[in-house]
């Protein structure tokens, strides 16, 4: 697959004009948009359907986080929507994943919807592994406690988890090569990691297996965008 199939642009913007506009200058480059919270509270439902309506999909980013009758529901409410892929925190447990899971599948059978992706939010690439023992109290270390969640999600039906690049190629190892990952965390070279802790560039993510790489400030704060996606262009050729 070409790297820019693999590429999803994060929209973290707060206006539903500057997104649009950003998918008309990069649609070249990504055919996934990812619209989070900022975008989604700001812009309101209606801009997963105009970003479709540009011909792209969309990666609904809320980490939906709750008991699975809420979760199940919101998640039903996105598939009608016509997302992509979107995600839940895998931290909700294994019934909130697997209720979920089985529910869109019935839903897309029953209403012959395309079945998005449903991917699970594992450890946040902004946390290392001092905040996972000293504030989470979690000390098996980062890429135990990604395992474990990759393979709870598997177990619960879920398509793939959000990652760092750091544990890409051991979540390929234990949970299987058609296993997704979706990797933030992803910095070019010459960009600051900014609040980001478990980074690569985008090319080493690559060559460690990534499905997808997630990208929002390395392109878009950029003082020309597309000059850093042809420079990140030209770093894949040689990946
Ligand atoms: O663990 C995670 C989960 C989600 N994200 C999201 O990805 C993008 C990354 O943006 P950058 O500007 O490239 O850092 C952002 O929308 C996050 O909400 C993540 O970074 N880490």
């Amino acid at each position: 697959m070409p790297w820019k199939e693999k590429l999803i642009i994060a929209l973290d913007v707060s206006d539903a004009r500057h997104a649009l506009n950003i998918v008309d200058m990069l649609g070249d480059y990504a055919s996934v948009f990812k619209v989070g919270f900022e975008l989604f509270v700001s812009a309101g439902p209606g801009i997963v359907k105009d970003i479709n309506n540009k011909g792209k999909k969309v990666f609904l980013d809320l980490k939906f986080h709750d008991i699975p009758n809420t979760v199940t529901k919101a998640a039903l409410a996105a598939v009608r929507l016509g997302v992509y892929m979107f995600n839940v925190h895998t931290s909700g447990g294994y019934d909130m994943m697997k209720r979920c899971s089985d529910s869109v599948s019935e839903l897309c059978i029953k209403e012959n919807i395309q079945k998005p992706k449903i991917i699970g939010v594992t450890v946040l690439t902004s946390l290392d592994n001092s905040a996972l023992k000293n504030e989470l109290f979690i000390s098996h270390g980062i890429k135990t406690h990604v395992r474990h969640l990759s393979l709870l999600a598997q177990k619960a039906g879920l398509d793939g988890v959000v990652a760092s690049p750091h544990e890409i190629s051991m979540i390929k190892q234990h949970c299987g090569k058609d296993f997704l990952v979706v990797t933030p965390g992803i910095r070019p070279s010459w960009v600051a990691p900014d609040d980001q802790k478990r980074t690569t560039t985008p090319k080493e993510a690559l060559k460690s297996g990534a499905d997808y790489i997630v990208m929002g400030r390395g392109i878009l704060k950029q003082e020309d965008p597309i000059k850093a996606l042809e420079l990140i262009s030209l770093e894949m050729l040689t990946a």
